[in-house]
C-alpha cells in the first residue's frame, strides 16, 4: 500500500506519559471525523482540531510508495544511532493507513511505535504505545490501550463512564482554544474531583517546538 503523509519531523513528544522523549513524528493525511476544511468544521464530528492534516505538502510530507520508502524517511529523520528509536504515528487519523507492512518494517528498524488515535477504528495490535483520545459524537471501538487522553472540557463525554475502560493512564489535556485559561482550570478541577485522572499539557506549544 502507499501512504499519504502530511508532514514528518524530529521533535520531542509534547503530550502524555512520553512527554519529553525524542521522537520522529509521522503525520498521516486525512481524518474520518473532519474533512480538515475550515468551511466544514462547524458540522464535523470533531470540531476543535488544532492540526492541518490536509494533503501531502508539509515539510517531510509526501506520498510514499511502500513501507520501505516511508521507513527510510523515518530513519533519516532520526539520524545517527539505533538506541531508543521512537516514532509517533499521528495525523489526521493514522489508523486509516497504518498496516502490517508499516509496523513490521518500523520494528525491523528497531523503532518503538507510539500512535495517537481517535479510537474509532481498531488499533493495530503491533503498536507499542497506544494513546486514544475519544471525541464526543463518535463511536469509540478501541477501549483499551496505554493512555486515554481526554481533551477537556468536552460537552457530550462523561469522564466517569470512561474510567471503566482498560487503560494504564487516564489523562486530561486542556482544550486549546481562545478560552485556554478557563479550560486549564476546568481540567484541574476535574483532577481534584476524580483522582484517577492526571493533567497533561501540550508542552511543545509552551516551548515553541513543533
Ligand atoms: C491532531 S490529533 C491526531 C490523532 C487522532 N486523530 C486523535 O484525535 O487522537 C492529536 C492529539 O491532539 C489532540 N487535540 C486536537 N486538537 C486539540 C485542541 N484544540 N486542544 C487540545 N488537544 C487537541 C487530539 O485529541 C489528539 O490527542
Ligand atoms: N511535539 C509534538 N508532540 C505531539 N504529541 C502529539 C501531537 C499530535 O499532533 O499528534 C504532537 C505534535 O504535533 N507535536
Ligand atoms: S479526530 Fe484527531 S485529527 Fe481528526 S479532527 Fe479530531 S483531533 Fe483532528
Ligand atoms: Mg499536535
Amino acid at each position: 500500500m502507499s501512504y499519504a503523509v502530511k508532514e514528518m519531523f524530529l521533535t520531542l513528544q509534547g503530550e502524555g506519559v512520553n512527554a519529553g522523549r525524542r521522537a520522529v513524528f509521522v503525520r498521516f493525511a486525512g481524518c474520518n471525523l473532519w474533512s480538515g476544511r475550515e468551511e466544514d468544521r462547524a458540522r464535523a464530528v470533531c470540531r476543535f482540531c488544532d492540526t492541518d492534516f490536509v494533503g501531502t505538502d508539509g515539510l517531510g510530507g509526501g506520498r510514499f510508495a511502500d513501507a520501505a520508502a516511508l521507513v527510510a524517511a523515518v530513519v533519516g529523520f532520526w539520524g545517527e544511532g539505533e538506541a531508543e528509536r521512537f516514532v509517533v504515528l499521528t495525523g489526521g487519523e493514522p489508523m486509516l493507513q497504518v498496516d502490517d507492512a508499516l509496523v513490521e518494517t518500523l520494528h525491523a528498524h528497531r523503532f518503538r511505535i507510539a500512535m495517537e488515535s481517535n479510537g474509532t477504528l481498531p488499533a493495530h495490535p503491533g503498536i507499542d504505545w497506544l494513546c486514544i483520545s475519544p471525541k464526543a459524537g463518535s463511536e469509540v471501538v478501541q477501549r483499551q490501550g496505554d493512555e486515554l487522553k481526554l481533551v477537556w472540557p468536552q460537552a457530550g463525554i462523561d469522564p466517569v463512564a470512561l474510567e471503566e475502560w482498560q487503560f494504564g493512564h487516564f489523562l486530561l489535556q486542556p482544550l486549546d482554544d481562545p478560552r485556554a485559561r478557563e479550560n486549564h482550570h476546568a481540567a484541574i478541577d476535574l483532577v481534584m474531583a476524580r483522582p484517577k485522572w492526571r493533567l497533561t499539557l501540550q508542552t511543545h506549544k509552551l516551548l515553541g517546538l513543533r
